[in-house]
């Protein structure tokens, strides 16, 4: 089950009312494949009748079509459940009615297609559970209410003691049969689609050997208002779950007017940066060229030093190696996300010489994120540039002591007005295509807000649910 430790939860998703109703319009869907998909078990019986003795009926081949749906409505209901009501599933339902009747020396059989017009309204009672520290639906709680069950029968044989032996007794066992499975349907598509949203979401949050571990924390909440489960936001690296206790959460810390909020604790996403570090992610080696093009605007600072490493650039060999020396260090603050990292560059015209230049930089930059057009974007709001260790056997011809400033200075200009530049423009296509390459760009995300707080973030947003997802996936699934 779910024990709730609070201080176990990275991240927690809510869902609210504007989203339950957008995903309403779904609704029919999924209703209408659990329609589809039931299997109808031969109803078989017998009866007395009057003047015709013992009558054994049957009927099979049951199946069911043409379904059409007027409305569905949902409604949250406060620490219970979601309550769905679906108006007027009108469907026709086919299959061949076999009867009997006689006594012990004759018997006479006959079997006649049937046909039968069938309206009901459906009321589903979903209740979001937890099951191994997954969400799981109960919708037990379903039931079926049918107005119209109109039996029409092919050909000209028509007893009328068969009608009535069909409006009194085989509809209600018909309409028991279909209830169950029916409702048995339901209960297998809600789960269907609630294990496809935590694969997809376990999915969405792993990247090779690096994932998150979003067990549930807590049973789902249900809210008038909102849905919300509490995942444990764990990293799991190569397999090995790393502990970390995160911020934690209050329900007051969302708001319920837009459609999707998602709170991760910065934990989670500093434990990521750890992950990337360990996982060799953050290694960036650059080409004589590519190291020119991205000094080639630079005007102001030491043309001296800038002409030696141009000239160093340009031998075709050359290589600039930048690599984390440790861990980022992630912070979020209401200015945005604090990176403090520790880097070390290295240009060398080949691996094996001694680098023309090796040095070590301190950075602390302040990061906040936006997603637009697709797009996820990453905003330098401010920076912290410190160089150290620099070991260099560029040919400089500054007199010895202004030497060692000279080059440092230097570098920290490039550093801050290229570097940290260089690294954003790179991150950003990374991190866009790894969502893209999780299906991200599926959803129609609206007005998408990336907000820090002290110690957590928060990403809100409405969305459009794509028609076509949904049936897809039943298609595919069912
Ligand atoms: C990828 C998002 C995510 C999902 C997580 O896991 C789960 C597991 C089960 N349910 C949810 N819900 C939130 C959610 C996830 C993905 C899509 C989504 O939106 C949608 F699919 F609903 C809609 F876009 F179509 C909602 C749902 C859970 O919060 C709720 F609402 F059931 F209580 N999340 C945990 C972390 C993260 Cl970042």
């Amino acid at each position: 089950a779910c024990e709730f430790k609070p201080l176990e939860t990275g991240i927690v998703c809510r869902l609210t009312k504007p989203a339950a109703l957008v995903l309403n319009e779904q609704t029919a869907q999924v209703i209408q494949a659990a329609f589809q998909h039931a299997s109808i078990p031969d109803i078989n019986g017998e009866r007395g009748v009057r003047f015709l003795g013992k009558v054994t009926y049957g009927l099979t081949n049951i199946q069911i079509s043409n379904l059409s749906i007027e409305s569905s409505e949902v409604e949250l209901r406060e620490d219970d459940a979601i309550n769905i009501v679906i108006k007027n599933v009108s469907s026709s339902i086919k299959g061949i009615l076999n009867y009997g009747y006689g006594s012990w020396f004759v018997h006479v059989g006959h079997s006649i297609e049937f046909e039968i017009d069938s309206s009901t309204d459906l009321v589903i009672n979903n209740k979001l559970a937890c099951t191994n520290r997954r969400v799981a639906a109960d919708t037990s709680d379903c039931y079926l209410t049918f107005h119209k069950l109109q039996l029409h029968l092919h050909g000209n044989k028509d007893p009328g003691w068969l009608r009535q032996l069909f409006t009194d007794f085989i509809s209600f066992t018909l309409k028991l049969v279909l209830k169950s499975q029916i409702c048995k349907e339901i209960n297998y598509v809600a789960n269907l689609l609630a294990d496809f949203i935590q694969y997809r979401a376990g999915d969405f949050l792993t990247s090779g050997d690096i994932g998150v571990n979003i067990d549930l924390t807590s049973f789902p909440v249900t809210k008038a208002n909102y849905l919300e489960t509490h995942h444990k936001g764990l990293l799991v690296y190569k397999n090995t779950t790393v502990h970390f206790n995160n911020s934690v959460f209050s329900p007051s810390l969302l708001t319920e007017d837009r459609m999707l909020y998602f709170w991760f604790s910065e934990d989670v996403l500093n434990s990521l940066a750890l992950a990337a570090f360990l996982d060799q992610r953050f290694v960036l080696l650059l080409t004589g060229h590519e190291l020119k093009e991205i000094l080639k605007d630079d005007i102001e600072s030491n043309q001296e030093i800038l002409q030696e490493i141009f000239h160093e650039a340009s031998s075709n060999s050359s290589l600039t190696k930048v690599w984390s020396l440790t861990p980022p260090e992630i912070r979020i603050t209401p200015k945005g996300t604090l990176v403090t990292s520790s880097v070390a560059v290295q240009l060398s015209t080949s691996l094996d010489e001694k680098p023309k230049l090796y040095f070590e930089t301190d950075v602390i930059t302040t990061i906040q994120a936006s997603y637009a057009n697709k797009k996820l974007r990453l905003h330098l709001v401010d920076y912290v540039v410190h160089i150290k260790n620099v070991i260099s056997s560029l040919q400089i011809s500054t007199e010895e002591d202004q030497k060692e400033a000279a080059l440092n200075q230097f570098l920290n200009k490039i550093v801050s007005k290229f570097g940290i530049p260089t690294v954003i423009e790179r991150l950003e296509p990374a991190l866009t295509s790894l969502m893209n390459s999780k299906g991200l760009y599926l959803f129609e995300i609206i007005n998408p807000e990336i907000i820090p707080y002290q110690g957590y973030l928060i990403v809100q947003m409405d969305f459009g649910f794509p028609h076509h997802l949904l049936v897809d996936f039943l298609k595919k699934s069912m």
